[in-house]
């Protein structure tokens, strides 16, 4: 099955428009030599030929509808297209905490139904994929190209497969950006998505809110609106674009932001993807990543907040440790 390359039926101008470049992603065959060398340096790839979940490329609506078992699965709803994600567990840091989508557990076919009568609603299905899936899913899944994404883990020395969430998109819903502590190899399966990825190195540009914050890892920037007074450096920002459709497989390295969206008056999206949690080096070697930077940061947010059991006072702290003795 061509991975999405020779028949795309999209329309490039259904994606929203933003204020910032943007640049392509690279789209390779898997056995190309500077595939292998973009993951190793972690580096986003569109990674063509891989038959990575070809068994999952019948997966529609009416095939998961029979096949996906009568389990009760997580559905976000949104009063806008926007499905920003939060961590539940967190909201008991920030009672001001307002969630900007709800929860919902629902069988597929009651998700079947919203998706047929969405109201002024819209619904997106995110379920990492479990023993409650019916026996030709399970069959589906064990025939995923394990060989392939075996040997990129074990090449690349990443950690254990966590988990294949799948994804059920209404057309023009949006996941904004965020970043991952995980590698992960995104399968396109029907539809079409449009991904902006961001390198770690614009951290700086992308305002992800506090630690404690539920929408930790997520950016404070509204791409539809930014409030440059607020987040002045996202005009500095510079993207990576790429649209993929069924048979692509994109690799989003760890800690690289990404903007994920269905096109628009299109159909409903699938997607599958496969999380791995990061490797561990041998050795560390000096500079540092960038990588290693953002964990190195997120490890002092986390043991200062603990420290000083009040959000409040981590502003000033770390001014007077920065402000005329490092800058
Ligand atoms: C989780 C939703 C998102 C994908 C993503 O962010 C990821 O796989 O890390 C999307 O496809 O809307
Ligand atoms: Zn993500």
């Amino acid at each position: 099955m061509a991975s999405g390359s020779g028949d795309r039926k999209y329309d490039p101008n259904k994606f929203r428009k933003y204020t910032f470049d943007t640049e392509p992603i690279p789209r390779l065959h898997c056995y190309h030599p500077d595939t292998d060398r973009l993951i190793a340096n972690e580096r986003p790839v569109v990674i063509t030929d891989t038959h990575l979940a070809d068994t999952a490329l019948k997966w529609d609506l009416e095939y998961l509808a029979k096949h996906l078992g009568s389990g009760q699965h997580t559905v976000y709803r949104s009063k806008t297209h926007k499905f920003k994600y939060y961590d539940e567990k967190k909201i008991k840091n920030l009672p001001s905490f307002t969630p900007p989508t709800q929860v919902l557990r629902m069988t597929f076919a009651e998700f079947l139904d919203k998706l047929r009568n969405p109201g002024k609603d819209r619904y997106y299905l995110q379920q990492a994929l479990n023993d409650t899936v019916g026996k030709q899913l399970v069959l589906d899944y064990l025939g995923f190209n394990w060989d392939y994404v075996n040997e990129q883990q074990r090449k690349f020395k990443w950690g254990p497969l966590t988990s294949n969430l799948l994804l059920v998109g209404m057309p023009g819903n949006v996941t904004p950006a965020h970043y991952d502590e995980q590698q992960n190899f995104f399968a396109q399966l029907r539809g079409y998505k449009r991904v902006l990825l961001f390198p770690p190195e614009q951290f700086g540009c992308l305002y992800s809110h506090p630690i404690h914050s539920p929408h930790d890892r997520q950016s404070q920037v509204d791409f539809d609106a930014p409030d440059l007074a607020r987040f002045p450096r996202f005009r500095e920002v510079r993207g990576h674009k790429v649209v993929l459709g069924p048979g692509d497989v994109l690799y989003i390295p760890m800690y690289w932001w990404h903007h994920v969206e269905s096109l628009v008056d299109s159909e409903v999206t699938v997607s599958v993807n496969f999380w791995y949690k990061g490797g561990t080096v041998d050795k560390i070697e000096y500079p540092l990543s960038i990588q290693q930077k953002v964990a190195i940061m997120r490890n002092i947010e986390k043991m200062l907040l603990e420290a000083l059991h009040d959000p409040d006072q981590m502003a000033p702290l770390l001014c007077d440790i920065v402000k005329g003795r490092y800058d």
